[in-house]
C-alpha cells in the first residue's frame, strides 16, 4: 500500500511571460491570486467573471489584466497554460478543474484543492529573492503568520543583497577559471552578505578581495 497522500507536493519556480493565465471568478479569492501573477510578471491574464471587486476591476482598467465580464465558458479554456478555479460555485470549480486537468494544463481548484494539481503558497518577494512558505493545504493561516513573521525580519535590503550577489556571480563566472575556487568564493560571499548585508563595496573590489581571501587560506 503507498503511504502517499494529496499534501505531498513538489515545488517549483515558473516564469509566466508569455503564457496564457485564465482565472475563473472574481472575488477576493480570485484577486488574490491574480495579485500573485501580477507581482510574478505575469502579462497575459484573462479573468473571466460576471462581478469583480474594486481591486480586480481597477486593474482591469490599467490595462493589467483582461476582465470577461460574464459567466465562464467551456471555450475560455484554449490556450490556457495555467488555470484557476476561484468562484464561488463549487460544482463549477470542480468541472473547471477536471478539464483543465484532462487537457493537460496547471490547475488550481480554490475550494479543494484535491481537485486541482497544484497549490500556492504564501510569498514574501523582496526584489528577486522569493521565500514561499507552504503548510501544503495543511494550514493557509500558519502558512501566512510565517510570512509574516519572515516580513518582519527580511527586509527590502536583501533583495539589493541578491542583486549584488548575482552580479559577483557574473563576474566570478567570467574570470575564475577554476572551479573550486569559484565556488569557494560565491560561498563565502554568499556567507559576508548574509552576516553582514550591503557593504557599499565596488563588485569588482568584492571579487577581488574575496579571491585574496579564499587563495590565502
Ligand atoms: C490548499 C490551498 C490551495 C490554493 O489555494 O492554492 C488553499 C486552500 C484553501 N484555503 C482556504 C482558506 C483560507 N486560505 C487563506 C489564505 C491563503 N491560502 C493560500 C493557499 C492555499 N489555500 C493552498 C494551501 C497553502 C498552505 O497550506 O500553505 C495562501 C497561502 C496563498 C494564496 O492564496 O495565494 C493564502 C495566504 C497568503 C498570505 O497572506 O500570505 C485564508 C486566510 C485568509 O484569507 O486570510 C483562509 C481562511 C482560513 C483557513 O482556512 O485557514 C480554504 C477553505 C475555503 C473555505 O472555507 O471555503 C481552502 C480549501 C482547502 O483547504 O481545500
Ligand atoms: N484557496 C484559498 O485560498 C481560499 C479558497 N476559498 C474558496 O474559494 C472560493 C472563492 O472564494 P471568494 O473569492 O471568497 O468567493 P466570492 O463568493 O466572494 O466570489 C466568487 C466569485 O465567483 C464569481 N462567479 C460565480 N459564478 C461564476 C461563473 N459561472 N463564472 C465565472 N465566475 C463566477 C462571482 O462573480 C464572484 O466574483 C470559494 O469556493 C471558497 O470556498 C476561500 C478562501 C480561501
Amino acid at each position: 500500500m503507498s503511504d502517499t497522500s494529496p499534501y505531498d507536493c513538489y515545488p517549483v519556480m515558473m516564469r509566466l511571460q508569455g503564457k496564457r493565465c485564465l482565472i475563473v471568478g472574481g472575488g477576493p479569492v480570485a484577486e488574490r491570486k491574480l495579485e500573485g501573477l501580477l507581482a510574478a510578471a505575469a502579462d497575459d491574464i484573462v479573468l473571466v467573471s460576471p462581478d469583480a471587486t474594486a481591486e480586480i476591476r481597477e486593474l482591469s482598467e490599467a490595462g493589467r489584466l483582461r476582465w470577461e465580464r460574464r459567466h465562464y465558458r467551456e471555450e475560455d479554456m484554449a490556450g490556457a497554460w495555467l488555470v484557476f478555479a476561484a468562484t464561488g460555485d463549487k460544482a463549477l470549480n470542480a468541472s473547471v478543474g477536471r478539464l483543465a486537468e484532462r487537457s493537460g494544463k496547471l490547475v488550481n481548484v480554490a475550494h479543494e484543492s484535491e481537485l486541482g494539481n497544484f497549490i500556492t503558497p504564501s510569498i514574501l518577494r523582496r526584489g528577486e529573492l522569493l521565500v514561499t512558505v507552504t503548510a501544503s493545504g495543511n494550514s493557509p493561516s500558519f502558512s501566512r503568520l510565517l510570512r509574516k513573521e519572515l516580513e518582519a525580519r527580511y527586509g527590502d535590503e536583501y533583495g539589493i543583497t541578491v542583486k549584488r550577489l548575482g552580479q559577483l556571480r557574473k563576474l566570478a563566472l567570467e574570470q575564475l577559471a577554476d572551479g573550486k575556487l569559484r565556488s569557494d568564493v560565491l560561498e563565502q560571499a554568499a556567507d559576508e552578505a548574509l552576516a553582514r548585508g550591503n557593504e557599499r563595496k565596488d563588485i569588482q573590489q568584492w571579487l577581488n578581495e574575496l579571491t585574496d581571501k579564499i587563495r590565502g587560506r
